[in-house]
């Protein structure tokens, strides 16, 4: 599959959301959530079904946010579901700055592409025969760190694992923890949350760890039976911003910290 250009509109509105150079001494990465909904707060058509929502405009700027950051993670749920390449095909910038789709078109996409991150406590995804296999093969993308319980008896070739420990009170791994560990340990200064639901809903509600937000709204209505993406409690935005195209809005903004 290849990608329209970026709609050039689209490059100043996202620049105040893209990761900034942290400070060394910052304990995480940045952080962007972001995902595609329908009008009607879905992600999916229904549990384990990969729906596409975003269209052709919407879907690149996915891919210009994954040029901009070092990780890429998603829960088990959705590399089931999604088998997801989690690769970058916007082909990036010329030596000016400037934004431009054929400069780099002979570079290997893995160059672009940032590290897959898995979060598979009881390692259930199978990165052997993965669409993410064939494209690190192809030199199309990279190899991922997969986020475990504990290490395999027979880890699988080229990943990468990190251990994790559950939060006593959540049972859930502790966000502060992991994306820590995914900066000490392995070097990653900005990391982009895709999904599923279940990464989204729980970090909704954290502005302790997420920096910017990103949400593409499809013009489709998913229905009754999709999975609906909303956090357990209300959530404010700020510095909220709004980009119209053709079919889909984006929204970006960042979490904050006050009630409702
Ligand atoms: N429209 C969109 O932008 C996107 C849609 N999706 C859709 O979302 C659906 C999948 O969502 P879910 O089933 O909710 O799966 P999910 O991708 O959120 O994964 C949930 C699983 O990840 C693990 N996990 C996540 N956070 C954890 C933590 N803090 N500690 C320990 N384990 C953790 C657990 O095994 C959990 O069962 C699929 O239908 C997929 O197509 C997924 C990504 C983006
Ligand atoms: N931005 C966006 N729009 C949609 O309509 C989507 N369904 C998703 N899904 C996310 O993208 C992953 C698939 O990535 P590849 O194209 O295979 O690289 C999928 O797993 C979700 O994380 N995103």
């Amino acid at each position: 599959m290849s990608l329209d250009p970026l709609r050039p509109d689209l490059v100043p509105f996202l620049q105040e959301y893209l990761p900034t150079v942290r400070s060394s001494s910052d304990s995480r990465p940045f952080v962007t959530l972001t995902y595609a909904q329908s009008l009607d707060a879905r992600i999916s058509l229904g549990p384990g079904i990969r729906t596409a929502i975003s269209d052709m405009e919407t879907k690149v700027m996915t891919h210009y946010l994954r040029y901009h950051h070092a990780g890429i993670l998603v829960g088990a749920g959705t590399a089931l579901a999604d088998d997801p390449g989690l690769n970058c095909k916007w082909p990036g910038r010329d030596e000016q700055g400037q934004d431009n789709d054929e400069v780099r078109k002979d570079e290997p996409l893995s160059l672009h592409s940032p590290t897959p991150i898995i979060i598979d406590p009881s390692q259930k995804w199978r990165f052997t025969g993965s669409k993410m296999q064939q494209l690190f093969a192809a030199g199309e993308g990279k190899p991922p760190i997969v986020v475990v319980e504990r290490l395999p008896e027979a880890p699988e070739k080229d990943v990468r694992y990190l251990v994790a420990s559950r939060d006593a009170a959540t049972g859930q791994f502790d966000w502060p923890w992991l994306l820590g560990a995914l900066k000490s340990q392995f070097q990653l200064d900005s990391v982009m949350v895709e999904g599923g639901a279940c990464v989204i809903k729980a970090l909704l509600a954290r502005p302790d760890v997420v920096d910017s937000l990103v949400v593409t709204v499809g013009s489709t209505y998913l229905g009754a039976g999709g999975v609906a993406v909303s956090p357990a409690t209300p959530v404010k935005l700020s510095d909220v911003s709004w980009w119209r195209g053709k079919r889909d809005s984006i929204m970006a903004a960042r979490l904050t910290q006050q009630s409702m």
